[in-house]
């Protein structure tokens, strides 16, 4: 019979698991959908993944390219839904060529192309009877788009595009899928046509032959090497490709927001140029919703661990304590449980603005743009750096043991990571945020309404004058009382920020000089859009015993963590004083003691499958040291007593000792 060691744990949860479980998936449809996904994927031993680190380059991407297509042969199979699909890439849980091609190419054909590209290019897409890649990223630019520098020139005797890379720098470099799988690709590329430049558009151009994967003439591509860490991101093929004089049809631009006639002439539509960009917006709120499965994932196998590690504080012989029990194991990890839950809610909402402004925009409102780009690319910023900084903090939760492969997070950190990079740089993305911040205080005197997340700053007299009414440490639970707090503190830091501005002659000299505090303006506005959504969700009727009361205990170390974190932005805008800090601080503690005895459960409630985790320590059962101990022995290294190469080079070394001692 199987032992649960953590049966003790789950026995003093205070909440009906289960309810959780609907909360996290976001509805009793989608748990359902993604409990029987992540069964059948872990079931399958074609989707096995324990073996990856131990693979070369070669062996690894092939087993890929293996895992994708049986994956896809599955879907077919089980003639799975999209919502299916989606979720079953996802608990196959190896990135591949496919993710860019449902994730980038095939949205940037939905979103930039007319109705009759669609209808050309995205049935061919729905089969896979071709492959894209999204090609933006170039060797010398990647954040500044504009800055791209290869060219798409139109030849109006042949009604044709020259697509073609005049430098080295302008090498497209790190699109995924390219290096070795896409037949085709979205690239993007500068318009040139009758001797005039108009700007960056995207344009489809296969890339290597349908019959035999060879490049096309013209084309030069491969992968651009090993990327960090063992396995992890290496199951991916980014690539570099070169155009020399690639010639396309004209009605291979993507045309929804230009066009070009059949003479050359560049007709712009009546929808923003920003939509070029439409593509990037999707992925970013993709990403802030992905965030929380990762996180959660290294707080999951945290947690569990922390209860089952033992270190110090024995009685005559008695059990140690586990190391979950610590008040600075729960001051690192419960923060991080509740940063799990917060981005997930705010995952949710993302989706909810997204679909609103897709709706907008195809009614021919695009008011709601630059929010929604503020937010898609401030929120992408604030929730990944926080999952990468969280996965370390949770290898580190979980001592020496963290540091093994078999621990689940090393994989997990290194797979995560470039989310920092991809789909702009954490920094570059929080400047635009800010950007946005300085025109909404800029336009507050003149009458334009602050809306959506900004719509606090339309109160702007009164956050400016605000006390907070804190006397108490249980005050800190109050909703408004938090509310004014944080909003206070990014309208004093946004106000500030722009009265220095204002000394400058010139803005975007000033916008240079100032761009540090400028970035710590943009983190102040996202984490106030985080509480402020979690709180929302608060308000809602929530069902299921507890449930309700564990997730208020959530946002509340969420927010009181912030402050704690950036205390000094709460001090010395004058929010809140020294002892009302102090005051959270207490707060703070005691809720960690509430958030203790259902810590395990409310990691349960991720239903995270152990093939999912892949992680000894993160099990289920909390069986973890026969499993390392058994685990150890499965390494090549142990294949054999005395290793290859001892005879060889340790040996001789040791007679040469052994001679040395008998001179
Ligand atoms: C992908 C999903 C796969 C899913 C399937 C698998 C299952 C797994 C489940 C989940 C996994 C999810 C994780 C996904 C994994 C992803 C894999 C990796 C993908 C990585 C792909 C890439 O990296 S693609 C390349 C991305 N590149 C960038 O992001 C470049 C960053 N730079 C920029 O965005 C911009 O150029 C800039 C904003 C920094 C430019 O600044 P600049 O000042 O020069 O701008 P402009 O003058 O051009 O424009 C200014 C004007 O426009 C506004 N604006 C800018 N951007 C936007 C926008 N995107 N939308 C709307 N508006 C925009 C800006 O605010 C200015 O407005 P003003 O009013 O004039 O001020
Ligand atoms: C794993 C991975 C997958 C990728 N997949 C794709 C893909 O499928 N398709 C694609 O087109 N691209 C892809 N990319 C490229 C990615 O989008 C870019 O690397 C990213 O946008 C960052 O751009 P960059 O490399 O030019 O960084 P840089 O802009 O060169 O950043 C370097 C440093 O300069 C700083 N910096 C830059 N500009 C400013 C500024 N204005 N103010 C202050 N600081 C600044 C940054 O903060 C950073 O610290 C991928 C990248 C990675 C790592």
């Amino acid at each position: 019979m199987e032992v649960d060691h953590l049966a003790d744990e789950r026995s003093k949860a205070q909440f009906d698991v289960e309810e959780m479980k609907i909360v996290w998936a976001g509805s009793r449809h989608a748990f359902q959908v993604s409990d029987r996904i992540a069964r059948l994927v872990a079931s399958d031993p074609a989707f096995q993944k324990d073996h990856r680190a131990r693979l070369g380059r070669k062996e690894l991407f092939k087993n890929t390219l293996r895992k994708a297509a049986y994956a896809w042969k599955r879907i077919n199979e089980l003639r799975l839904t999209e919502e299916e699909a989606s979720r079953l890439r996802f608990f196959v849980d190896e990135p591949a060529f496919t993710d860019l091609h449902w994730g980038m190419f095939v949205p940037a054909i939905k979103g930039q192309g007319t109705e009759e590209q669609q209808q050309k290019w995205l049935p061919l897409a729905h089969k896979m009877q071709i492959i894209g890649c999204y090609a933006q990223t170039e060797l010398g630019h990647g954040s500044n788009v504009q800055g791209l520098e290869t060219t798409a020139t139109f030849d109006p005797q042949t009604d044709e595009f020259i697509i073609h890379s005049p430098t080295l720098t302008s090498s497209k470099w790190w699109p995924g899928g390219l290096g070795k799988v896409a037949t085709h690709g979205v690239i993007y590329a500068r318009l040139l046509t009758n001797g005039q430049e108009h700007g960056v558009h995207g344009f489809i151009v296969q890339i290597r032959s349908l019959d035999d994967h060879l490049p096309l003439p013209g084309i030069t591509v491969g992968d651009i090497g090993i990327k960090f860490g063992s396995g992890a991101y290496n199951t991916m093929d980014n690539g570099v490709l070169r155009f020399d004089q690639v010639r396309i049809p004209r009605n291979q631009m993507l045309m929804r927001v230009s066009q070009v006639t059949r003479e050359g002439k560049v007709v712009q539509s009546d929808v923003p140029r920003q939509l070029v960009y439409g593509t990037m917006v999707f992925v970013r709120k993709t990403i802030v919703g992905d965030a929380s499965n990762a996180l959660s994932r290294a707080v999951c196998i945290a947690t569990r661990y922390s209860a089952v590690r033992r270190q110090f504080g024995s009685q005559k012989g008695g059990l140690e304590t586990q190391v979950i029990d610590y008040k600075t194991q729960q001051n690192r990890l419960f923060p991080l449980l509740a940063s799990a839950y917060a981005f997930r809610v705010v995952g949710e909402w993302m989706e909810w603005l997204y679909t609103d402004v897709t709706q907008r925009l195809k009614a021919n409102d695009f008011s709601t743009l630059p929010e929604v780009h503020a937010c898609t690319a401030g929120l992408k910023s604030l929730t990944t750096s926080a999952t990468a900084d969280g996965i370390e903090e949770c290898r580190k939760l979980c001592g020496g043991h963290g540091y093994l492969h078999s621990s689940g997070l090393p994989e997990l950190f290194a797979v995560y990571v470039p989310a920092c990079t991809y789909e702009g740089d954490n920094i570059v993305l929080l400047l635009q945020v800010a950007r946005f911040l300085m025109k909404t205080v800029s336009q507050l005197g003149s009458g334009k309404k602050a809306v959506g997340t900004t719509a606090y700053m339309g109160r702007v007299e009164q956050l400016m004058q605000c006390r907070c009414d804190v006397q108490n440490a249980e005050d800190w639970l109050k909703p408004s009382i938090v509310m004014e707090a944080f909003e206070a503190r990014a309208t004093r830091m946004s106000v500030a920020c722009a009265r220095n501005l204002s000394k400058f002659g010139n803005q975007e000299e000033g916008f240079l000089e100032l761009s540090a505090d400028l970035v710590e303006v943009a983190v102040a506005h996202c984490q106030l859009i985080v509480v402020s959504k979690f709180i929302e969700k608060l308000q809602q009727d929530i069902p299921g015993k507890g449930v309700k009361n564990q997730l208020e205990n959530l946002c509340s170390v969420y927010a009181l963590n912030i402050l704690h974190k950036h205390l000094g932005d709460f001090l010395s805008t004058g929010c809140i004083t020294p002892m009302q800090a102090s005051l959270a601080n207490d707060q703070l503690r005691s809720l960690y003691s509430q958030v203790r005895p259902n810590a395990v459960a409310l990691v349960d409630a991720f239903n995270y499958t152990d093939h999912f985790l892949s992680s000894i320590l993160g099990r289920y059962d909390g069986n973890v040291y026969p499993k390392l101990y058994e685990d150890a022995w499965k390494d090549p290294l142990n294949d054999s007593i005395v290793p290859d190469g001892f005879h060889e080079y340790v040996q001789p070394i040791l007679k040469q000792q052994l001679r040395n001692a008998k001179l």
